[in-house]
């Protein structure tokens, strides 16, 4: 299947031209995002303060029990979001210090995958029609691939270019996004807990089938997921967010087996089957 990716890979995905493998795909300083209650005025912190940096290809998690910010950090933090502090720098560009249209193309760059597939996919358009005005939108930039070579990288059969959305499973459905994602070469894939909408038989499928789309294009990838198996499956650090903020970072393996912090031990004894112990 890996080779099956790597063939017709999307010339520009990856680093791209001009940009030094040593930039990070994602650096984040200081973000914070506020929210105001209307009715109050009371101010809220759903993200206090956080440090973030990916690398090119590197795969991070957010992770998190649910309130704890990681959806409106993911955000903010490709600009795809409101931000009321910190700098954020999207492939070596600072957000602050660009106009709107290198803005514009900068946020192409990245391409987000939900947790409700067909949520996600406009009920009206079959999956080609979909596709058709995806192309329309960036005609060169999607031009590497056919339909159904991109529905094969999907391991989807051409045969539901024409379905629409209610016609498929959820499995395919979220398959048909991941298409859409990569068919927009991205340098960066934020995949908002892919899984967590899905029939537990398909959801180690579309992890592997992430994982795969992430190393065949050299895409760096942000997964937001309060289930760290799914994290630990996918991802090589893992950032665990409370309260707004990133109370430990590091590499999964040490997160998870080593856990500094005592909100992540929790995190970790909170798993079914207390599948990863953690060494106190
Ligand atoms: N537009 C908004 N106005 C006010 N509060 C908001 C808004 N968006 C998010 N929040 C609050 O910010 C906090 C963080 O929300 P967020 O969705 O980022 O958390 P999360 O960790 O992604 O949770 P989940 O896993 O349930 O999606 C929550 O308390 C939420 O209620």
């Amino acid at each position: 299947m890996a080779e099956m990716l790597k063939r017709g890979s999307p010339a520009g995905a990856g680093r791209g031209p001009g940009i030094p493998e040593d930039v990070p795909v994602l650096a984040v300083d200081g973000l914070v995002v506020e929210h105001r209650n209307r009715t109050t005025g009371e101010v809220f912190r759903a993200v206090d303060g956080v440090c973030l940096r990916i690398g090119a290809g590197e795969s991070a998690a957010v992770v998190g029990e649910s309130g704890s910010g990681k959806t409106t950090l993911a955000m903010a933090a490709t600009g795809l979001g409101p931000r009321s502090g910190g700098e954020i720098e999207l492939l070596g560009h600072s957000l602050d210090a660009i106009g709107r249209r290198r803005l514009r193309e900068l946020r192409r760059e990245v391409q987000i995958v939900f947790q409700d597939p067909h949520g996600s996919l406009d009920s009206r358009q079959s999956v080609r029609s979909g596709l058709r005005e995806l192309r329309g939108l960036q005609r060169e930039r999607t031009a590497w691939i056919d339909d159904a070579g991109l529905l094969e990288r999907v391991r989807l059969s051409p045969d539901l270019l024409d379905r629409y959305p209610h016609q498929l499973s959820g499995g395919q459905a979220q398959r048909v996004c991941i298409a859409r994602a990569l068919l927009m070469r991205p340098r960066l894939i934020v995949a908002d807990e892919p899984t967590s909408g899905l029939d537990v038989s398909v959801q180690a499928d579309v992890l592997e089938l992430l994982r795969e789309v992430r190393e065949s294009t050299g895409a760096a990838m942000l997964m937001i997921s309060h289930d760290l198996a799914v994290v630990r499956a996918v991802c090589d650090t893992a950032h665990v967010m409370r309260h707004g903020r990133v109370v430990e970072s590091g590499p999964c393996e040490t997160v998870f087996t080593s856990p500094a912090d005592d909100y992540t031990r929790e995190l970790l004894a909170a798993m079914p089957g207390g599948r990863w112990r953690a060494r106190r």
